[in-house]
């Protein structure tokens, strides 16, 4: 009999193994042809998919469009051969470089991380000009536009030799270290939290997730990683100089690579690099003088024809062979493992969080005005109110997400004290989760990795986090979809996995934001013992929601908002029966029904 598990199993396992023999022919085919340009090429191709490789931890995984890595690149080049002309070697030269190259990248990164899309790349491009310029001044240390010359001493000590197969050693080496760094921090919790940040940087957050931490901590490892690589590369090729240590077109291909190759993935830089390079080096070495510059029109012509038929490059046609057919989770999705409510009317317990004060404006317009409650423990708040009224913008006060202009939310913490967290980090790391009125999943995660992104927040390691986002799909009815991605699932998928993610945080205070707006009738039911399921196990919910059967038959007490006011509150059938909710939201005929 085939289990389901066994046709991903083995593709893995097929996809390891031609990786092992992509890899161990890097070095064989060199070996094996004796020639000096084959082994140029190779040396060439070990380089470039180390510095590719490096740069998909900030490009592909944080989704940082980095134009700038030669910056670190040149750093790690110059230092080594610095150092090397004082007597020092360059295996010791070039974590002196990486060190260096570290402060740059969070010194220039701090910054640009303000920025999105086209606007960090120009940053960094800007960036990488600076650094090239600062090169060409500081002549007594760089050599400026003249360049520095590599001594001439021999031997492994000075990473200078007469044969070409030592060289290829130490660029496979470095290829094999910066692949191990890249697949490491992939498949561990800081991968997941880069993905997450790419993908949904709020949605991240309110999973506790520190965006700017976690971004700094990639561009560090890279930006390392890069100057490592540097400093070979400056040996390799024996003489240095500004315009070809911080050049753009270089900081370009590098990119190229891993976009060609299938960015974000742990294999698609060294695929794009063992394409292109060959291709580049054997037609100019084919071409000679007549051919400068081809290696741009051979990178444009293979980037347009990805982009046209391989959109997620090489690793996309991989995927598409190897992957299982994935599932679409419908309406009639499997049943949520819903505990069945409580009989009795649960006693609400302590105060959990107390709202004093709200007050927010937009320019001229008062979205919240002196709005206040509290929440007991194990309490459901049912949140009403008409379109705009300013409820979500309550909730971006509850979660860190807005800063009030005045009043002040306190959150009673585990240990019994009352605090005032301020950033979506300190509501997080006190057991307030959030879910968002307009679902933001991790698109390209699958369904579990998006649950295990919650799941960190409890449980750093990745086995233990993996088994309890696991626990929390079953119980959201999500168990048969754990490998199906993020993006095939239905808006009654969606919302689920929003809340799954938030639960497997095992927060105490649970924000719901109009978490069964556009969901069937049988998924209302399903949601709503669910949360009296949740309830029940002591958390404390505060719930948005238009779906007025939904609100009846939920919450404890509920809040009317109204052109930023509390109109109304208390029990939900005194409530509905209110004159000003009526006349503001509810309207007459939902009386009479
Ligand atoms: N960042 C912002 N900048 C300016 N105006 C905003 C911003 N966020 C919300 N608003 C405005 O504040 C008002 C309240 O919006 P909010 O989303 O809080 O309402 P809501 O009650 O949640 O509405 P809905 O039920 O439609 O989600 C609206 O007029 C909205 O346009």
């Amino acid at each position: 009999m085939t289990r389901a598990s066994d046709t991903p199993m083995t593709a893995h396992r097929l996809g390891l193994i031609a990786v092992a023999v992509l890899l161990a022919g890097l070095v064989a085919v060199p070996v094996a042809v004796g020639d000096q340009f084959v082994y140029h090429i190779f040396i060439t191709i070990c380089i470039f998919a180390a510095l590719s490789t490096a740069w998909n931890i900030v490009g592909g995984y944080a989704g940082q469009l980095s134009l700038g890595h030669a910056i670190f690149y040149g750093i790690g080049g110059y230092a080594g051969v610095i150092l090397v002309n004082l007597g020092i070697s360059p295996w010791i030269g070039m974590f002196a470089g990486a060190a260096v190259a570290v402060v740059a990248a969070i010194v220039v990164s701090w910054p640009c991380f303000r920025l999105h899309g086209p606007f960090f790349a120009l940053a960094t491009i800007a960036f990488l000009e600076v650094f090239r310029v600062l090169a060409l001044h500081f002549r007594e240390l760089t050599g400026g536009a003249t360049g520095l010359m590599i001594p001439l001493k021999i031997g492994w000590e000075w990473m200078v030799f007469r044969e070409r197969l030592p060289a290829l050693l130490i660029a496979f080496g470095m290829l094999l270290v910066c692949l191990a760094v890249a697949w490491a921090i992939r498949s561990h919790r800081l991968g997941f939290y880069l993905v997450a940040t790419r993908e949904r940087e709020s949605a991240a957050k309110a999973a506790g997730v520190g965006t700017v931490k976690v971004r700094l901590m990639a561009v560090a490892v890279s930006a390392a990683l890069s100057a490592m690589v540097g400093t070979f590369h400056a040996m390799y090729l024996t003489f240095i100089e500004p315009e070809s240590m911080f050049s753009l077109q270089f900081s370009i291909q590098i990119a190229m690579f891993a976009l060609i190759g299938g960015i974000g993935t742990v294999w698609g830089p060294l695929l794009g690099a063992m394409l292109l390079v060959p291709i580049t080096e054997f037609a100019r070495g084919a071409l000679g003088s007549e051919a400068i510059g081809l290696h741009g029109f051979v990178y444009g012509v293979v980037l347009m024809l990805v982009v046209l038929f391989l959109p997620n490059g090489i690793m996309g046609l991989v995927h598409r062979f190897t992957a299982a057919p994935g599932k679409t989770v419908g309406e009639q999705a499997a049943p949520v493992a819903a505990a069945p409510r409580s009989a009795e009317p649960r006693e609400a317990g302590r105060e959990v969080m107390r709202v004093e004060g709200l007050q927010k404006h937009f320019g001229g317009l008062h979205v919240t005005n002196d709005v206040g409650f509290t929440l007991r423990e194990g309490e459901i708040l049912g949140v009403i109110g008409p379109n705009g009224a300013g409820k979500t913008t309550v909730f971006n006060m509850l979660s860190g997400f807005l800063k009030p202009d005045e009043g002040k939310v306190s959150v009673l913490s585990p240990s019994g004290e009352w605090q005032q967290p301020v950033t979506p980090g300190d509501f997080a790391s006190i057991g307030v989760g959030r879910t968002f009125q307009i679902v933001q999943p991790f698109a390209a995660m699958t369904v579990e990795e998006n649950i295990m992104v919650g799941a960190f927040h409890r449980h750093p390691h990745v086995g233990d986090a993996r088994e309890a986002a696991r626990e929390t799909a079953h119980r959201m009815g999500l168990g048969p979809y754990l490998n199906a991605e993020a993006s095939s699932l239905t808006i009654g998928g969606l919302k689920r996995l929003e809340v799954a993610r938030v639960m497997a945080m095992e927060p105490r205070i649970l924000l719901l934001d109009e978490v069964m707006a556009g969901i069937n009738q049988t998924d209302v039911r399903r949601a709503v013992d669910l949360m009296l399921s949740i309830r029940d196990t002591g958390v404390s919910i505060i719930a948005i929601e238009h779906v007025m059967q939904a609100v009846m038959s939920l919450s404890d007490r509920v809040i009317v908002i109204n052109s930023g006011q509390i109109i109304a509150q208390g029990d939900p059938h005194d409530v509905v029966r209110d004159a000003h909710v009526i006349e503001a939201y509810l309207g007459k005929d939902f009386t009479h029904a």
